[in-house]
């Protein structure tokens, strides 16, 4: 018998390969679902918005884990944004001082408009355990795999886009008690996103380069995927689904 050794996919067949991925987010999810279809209770919203919000804490340390991996400047340099839009930041200069509160603190605002005391969220009470151990292993991933491996595992952010976007068109209609300023997280997110996607994708497409490396890139971007979906489950098992087919 004679090994078939296959050539890399070239950039394009590479990042199709990546963006196919697209159809186990969790924007898929029933949970989900039933979040952005209006079906949803006030009960399941406030359990969801205190849930992840274990997940929007551990986000700048997951990055912080990278860049202590990392060994070149050029990419700490652009990596390090995100924690600063996640944490928020103040620079003051001869113009003045500007200051970001940051993307924890537009989450907690989001907790505050569908009703939750930011005491609450903030202790972490209502976070289930299942949540808490899917995200620790987002975590703890970044803390010890390759740090073009945590890279490539912050691509779920492909998807991101559509699914804030699909909050922003839908839970006004649906959900009129949400006090609307809440809704800044998400808005923010989607140029956030972008931007964070083409420097994670130019990483992958570049350190990924040959056909076993490319085929480890996608189980990477399928765990991570399977974190957002777990945690999902999670939420599903404690706030129960309804009005979903
Ligand atoms: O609301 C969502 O569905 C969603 C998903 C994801 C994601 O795909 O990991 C992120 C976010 N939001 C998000 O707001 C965010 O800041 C973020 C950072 C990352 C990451 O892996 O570094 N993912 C996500």
């Amino acid at each position: 018998m004679t090994a078939t050794i296959e050539t890399a996919w070239d950039r394009v067949e590479f990042e199709a390969q990546l963006r196919a991925k697209g159809k186990a987010y969790h924007i898929h999810h029933p949970f989900n679902v039933m979040l952005n279809t209006g079906h949803a209770t006030p009960e399941q919203i406030r359990g969801w918005v205190a849930n992840r919000f274990y997940y929007q804490i551990a986000i700048p340390i997951k990055d912080a884990a990278v860049m202590s991996n990392c060994t070149d400047r050029e990419v700490r340099r652009g990596w390090v944004q995100r924690i600063l839009d996640h944490d928020g930041f103040e620079l003051t200069g001869p113009e003045g001082t500007v200051r970001d509160p940051g993307g924890i603190e537009a989450w907690l605002r989001l907790a505050e408009a569908v009703g939750l005391s930011r005491e609450e969220v903030l202790d972490l009470r209502h976070v289930v355990p299942a949540v808490r151990f899917a995200v620790d292993a987002y975590v703890n991933f970044a803390r010890r795999a390759p740090w073009q491996e945590a890279v490539c595992s912050s691509l779920t952010e492909l998807f991101a886009p559509e699914i804030h976007k699909q909050r922003l068109a839908t839970w006004p209609e649906h959900y009129g008690w949400i006090e609307p300023g809440g809704l800044s997280y998400f808005r923010n997110r989607v140029s956030q996103a972008r931007r964070d996607v083409e420097q994670g994708l130019a990483i992958t497409l570049d350190h990924f380069s040959t056909r076993p490396l490319q085929q480890r890139a996608l189980e990477v971007l399928q765990f991570k995927l399977d974190i957002l979906w777990a945690m999902n489950d999670a939420m599903a098992t404690r706030y129960g689904v309804q009005g979903v087919a």
